[in-house]
């Protein structure tokens, strides 16, 4: 570590997320600097690099967590170039963030755990940055608190105004319920078992063939069912949104109503746009939360096993979804550097 103590950082993949994580960590997040950033686009690295003091641009990965001054890595490229730079990073042994998906599928996901598990200590935060959102914090406090009894049905729903080019009908499930299948694990403390995916007809705001919206659902080895409505062009905005009904009682976020508005006959407030502005916060806590732990020495928040798991949920769900049928999930025991 340079500068007394400070964490340097190579960003890897500096699109849209790793573009707002160099951001974030240049100006937000204490304990930190951007030591190198990377990308295929070596003009875009330059351009982003030459804005920040002391930072180098490189095109590769290796090259830039083989530099003296970088001491952890932030993972932002597409979900297929992960393994390879969590298998480098593994190399030098440096703490990495990784974005959500971990990799894009559980063979691979397999393969990151167990070369974790051979480095014998775990290295890895995975991008799951719901965990660190203000309202799915309290949400998850309340049902550990027991308060409202056991939890017995979880309803999300999770809207995006537009898909990006190129967005699949696999890559609803991939990309986007992926989140709900890492919340659903974390606040209920439960697997996933098997996985149904339902198609109402098509939204004629979707690009034709996609397969949008999808309406999955996920059984659990706690017994309890969980509903998703995935929905990425709605048109009007993002909305995430989760309620959970307990033995005793329900709880409730994402209602959007911190401010509301009353004029010309009219009552309503303002739908956020995009991830970024919604998780905005989450964003920051989850980046400042890997910086701290990385500085104590220490490795928190979602591991490699909750991305192998997800891995394994989104394989049965885009088989569920092309197959029509209701797919079981596929795991290996946890391993014991994960319990
Ligand atoms: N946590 C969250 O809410 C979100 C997470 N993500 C995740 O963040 C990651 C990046 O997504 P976006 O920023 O939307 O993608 P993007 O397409 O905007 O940017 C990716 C960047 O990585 C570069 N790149 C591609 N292959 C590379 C490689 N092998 N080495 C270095 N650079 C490479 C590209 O040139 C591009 O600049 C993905 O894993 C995605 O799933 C994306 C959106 C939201
Ligand atoms: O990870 C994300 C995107 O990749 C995905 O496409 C969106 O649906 C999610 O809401 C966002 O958090």
């Amino acid at each position: 570590m340079t500068q007394r103590g400070t964490l340097g950082v190579a960003v890897i993949g500096t699109g849209r997320m790793g573009a707002d994580h160099v951001r974030r960590i240049d100006e937000v997040i204490s304990g930190a600097r951007v030591a190198a950033v990377v990308d295929l686009d070596a003009e875009r690295a330059k351009r982003l690099a030459d804005g920040i003091e002391g930072c180098t641009a490189y095109s590769d990965a290796a090259a830039a967590m083989a530099a003296d001054d970088v001491d952890a890595v932030l993972i932002a490229s597409p979900g297929p170039a992960h393994e390879a730079d969590l298998l480098t990073a593994f190399a030098h042994d440096l703490p990495v963030l990784c974005e959500k998906p971990l990799t894009p599928d559980a063979a691979s996901a397999l393969r990151v755990l167990q070369a974790e598990q051979k480095l014998g200590h775990r290295r890895v935060q995975v991008g799951f940055m719901r965990r660190y959102d203000a309202e799915y914090m309290k949400l998850k406090a309340l049902l550990d608190g027991g308060s409202l009894g056991r939890p017995l049905m979880l309803h999300n729903r999770h809207r995006n105004a537009s898909s990006p080019p190129g967005f699949t009908s696999a890559n609803l499930i991939n990309d986007s319920v992926v989140h709900e299948m890492d919340v659903t694990r974390w606040l209920l403390d439960q697997e996933i078992t098997a996985v149904t995916v339902l198609r109402p007809r098509p939204s004629s705001n979707a690009p034709e063939g996609l397969a949008d919206p999808q309406f999955v659902i996920f059984e659990t080895d706690g017994g309890a069912l969980v509903d998703v409505e995935m929905n990425v062009n709605t048109g009007f905005g993002y909305q995430v949104k989760a309620e959970a009904v307990c033995e005793r009682g329900t709880a409730r976020i994402g209602e959007e109503q911190s401010l509301v508005t009353e004029t010309a006959g009219q009552w309503g407030g303002t739908i956020v746009q995009d991830f970024t502005e919604r998780f905005a916060d989450a964003y920051d806590r989850e980046v400042q939360a890997w910086v701290d732990a990385t500085r104590r020495g220490e490795v928190t928040g979602p591991s490699v096993w909750d991305g192998y798991a997800a891995a394994a949920v989104c394989e049965a769900g885009v088989r569920a979804l092309t197959e029509g049928v209701r797919v079981e999930v596929e795991m290996i025991e946890r391993p014991a550097l994960y319990r």
